[in-house]
């Protein structure tokens, strides 16, 4: 765990970016009139960087992840991820998707929703028992496979979900809003597991919440946004240790950076008084 926390301080910054977006917009036309989702977001993210994107509900943050996956077609600026345009990474498998709701089939087991996508692709039955034991284990849901999702806490739940984005091995992972349904204790658990996963596989991960200490205790980099339209009000490079206690948030640094989200916040709602 150190030695991937040096090597990422020392890539940090340096390295070219993952992704990345320039003056990007998207304006969505609809009966009432353009919806203007995104408005010249630059951001830069480098590998194996941990970025929350943070703001009131409409700035646009599921709209921004949406476009690095491909899934909403941007009307102005550039965007790039791992160097291609959206889609070729999309068909590359440069990422996976973890939502808001677990979304697993009640019918198939554990092993079975992790298996689907694997099937899609055309992976042999050796290759995705491999990688089903392998994601199982990285979130320690290894004596789970069996078991279907209603035998599962709504944690687990959340948790087999991100062992089924990880069955790629893709470098990123996006995550929209994974734990905002769960009570505080269970996602204060998933957040140290998160963190723990994340220095183990050196993935770069783009991560949705509305919650302040949430987005402060994972990241690397917090993105504060704001509506109407949707752009950046901060990007905050987190000075905080890669080791990380849950009793860092009582600490007089982790609470100087959450103080600057919550202004980056306020000044984004000043604007539309
Ligand atoms: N397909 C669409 N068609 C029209 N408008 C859309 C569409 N998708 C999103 N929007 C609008 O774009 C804006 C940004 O939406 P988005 O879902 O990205 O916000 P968000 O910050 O993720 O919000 P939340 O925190 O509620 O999930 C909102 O005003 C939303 O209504």
């Amino acid at each position: 765990m150190q030695d991937h926390a040096q090597a990422a301080v020392i890539d940090h910054g340096t390295s070219t970016p993952v992704i990345s977006a320039k003056s990007l917009d998207l304006t969505f036309q609809t009966n009432d009139g353009p919806v203007h989702a995104l408005s010249g977001i630059d951001l830069d993210i480098g590998k194996g960087e941990f970025v929350s994107f943070i703001g009131p509900s409409g700035c646009g943050k599921t709209t921004f992840l949406r476009c690095v996956a491909a899934l909403e077609t941007p009307t102005g600026g550039s965007l790039t991820v791992n160097g291609m345009s959206p889609d070729e990474s999309r068909k590359a498998r440069a990422y996976g998707y973890v939502f808001q709701a677990a979304g697993l089939y009640p019918w198939r087991t554990i092993e079975k929703n992790i298996a689907l996508p694997l099937e899609i692709m055309g992976y042999s039955k050796a290759e995705q028992a491999e990688r089903i034991v392998r994601v199982l284990d990285l979130v320690e849901l290894s004596n789970f496979g069996k078991k279907y999702p209603w035998q599962l806490s709504g944690g687990m739940q959340q948790r087999a979900s991100i062992a089924r984005a990880l069955a790629f091995d893709a470098d990123i992972l996006l995550m929209d809003e994974p734990f905002g349904a769960l009570d505080e204790i269970v996602r204060d658990h998933l957040n140290e597991q998160l963190l723990a996963l994340w220095a183990r596989t050196d993935k770069t991960i783009g991560f949705v919440t509305h919650s302040i200490p949430e987005a402060v205790y994972l990241s690397t980099k917090i993105v504060v946004m704001s509506p109407r339209p949707g752009r950046i009000t901060d990007i905050i490079d987190s000075p905080l240790p890669k080791e990380r206690p849950l009793d860092i948030r009582d600490t007089p640094e982790f609470l100087a950076v959450a103080h600057r989200v919550r202004e980056g916040l306020r000044a984004g709602h000043a604007y539309d008084d």
